[in-house]
């Protein structure tokens, strides 16, 4: 379990985060999703002393710092793209698992992990996009972590990298570990995540599994067709529903069908078409950090 306690930290200029404080559950993905400049990557730095600020993160009761083998404890990913440009692939994890004392077989474990194998005596500046977040995963690996910190570990991967690493965090996930990982896009998170930490502006907005986010912040509308759309548009105002006019199609603010149809038939309305529309993850991101994302541009 990591348990992050009133993280805090204030740049000059305003911007930051204010008093985070989640839990991050082991044995699922846990999503850490924000609009960009939300403060996922300060937030992350925070929970490894990487930067000063207020607040106390630990993993499995320990703080980083405190950690005895911190590459066997928490894997982190934070900038990819960070490994000599002319160093080949295998020699960065050699250099990285000698200096944390870790056994030089991982570096042939984690290469097959992450499917490098065939490029590892390549340098890793000529890796493309995808091969270099793979290489930051092999090097979060090496020391068989039972947490991992992944700072946008998708960014620049196709869908089927997206998809690669979906079955990757799942399959770690499922050996028992405790994974964040973070993401500014949210049809990224809805692949990898289980629960979804959300922060706005800094802030924490939400915090669960994420069904109950999308439940709670997600919303349905009834969809009508009808032969004489203005006539039912009045009938359901009157009944006291929401209802809007979008080209032929009425959009009442309920999930309830039955309710509609019933003001439809006492209306003397045909309906041809009435269904139920379901917004989805995104609309609930949007709806869940509007209110943040306010706050912020009406800073000085
Ligand atoms: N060193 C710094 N000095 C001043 N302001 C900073 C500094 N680092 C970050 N910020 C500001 O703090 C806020 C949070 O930034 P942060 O990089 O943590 O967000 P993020 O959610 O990781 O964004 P992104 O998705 O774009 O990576 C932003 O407004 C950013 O401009």
């Amino acid at each position: 379990m990591i348990v992050a306690d009133g993280l805090a930290k204030t740049y000059r200029g305003g911007a930051g985060v204010e008093d985070l404080s989640f839990t991050v559950r082991p044995g699922v993905v846990t999503g850490f999703l924000g609009p960009n400049g939300a403060g996922k990557s300060t937030t992350i730095r925070l929970m490894l002393g990487l930067t000063r600020g207020r607040g106390r993160t630990t993993f499995g009761g320990r703080e980083y710092a405190g950690v005895p083998g911190p590459l066997r404890t928490v894997g982190v990913l934070t900038d990819a793209a960070a490994v000599h440009p002319a160093r080949p692939a295998a020699a960065h994890l050699r250099m990285v698992a000698a200096g944390g004392g870790l056994p030089a077989k991982r570096v042939r474990e984690v290469l097959a992990t992450v499917g490098l194998e065939s490029v590892a005596r390549k340098p890793a500046g000529r890796f493309s996009l995808g091969m270099k977040q793979r290489l930051g995963l092999a090097t979060a690996l090496l020391g068989d972590p039972e947490y991992l910190i992944l700072d946008e570990p998708a960014t620049g991967l196709d869908p089927e990298g997206v998809r690669w690493i979906r079955d990757l965090l799942r399959r770690l996930a499922g050996e028992g570990r405790t994974i964040l990982a973070s993401s500014h896009l949210l049809a990224e998170m809805a692949l990898l995540a289980d629960d979804l930490i959300v922060i706005g502006a800094g802030r924490l907005v939400s915090a669960g599994p994420l069904e109950e986010f999308v439940r709670q912040h997600a919303h349905a509308d009834v969809v009508v067709r009808a032969d004489r759309p203005s006539a039912l548009l009045v009938a359901l105002a009157r009944d006291g529903l929401r209802v809007r006019q979008e080209a032929a199609e009425l959009v009442v603010e309920t999930a309830d069908t039955e309710r509609v149809a019933a003001v439809a038939g006492r209306a003397d309305v045909v309906v041809r078409e009435l269904f139920v529309r379901r917004s989805g993850l995104e609309d609930a991101f949007l709806a869940a950090t509007a209110a943040a994302v306010r706050h912020r541009a009406e800073l000085p």
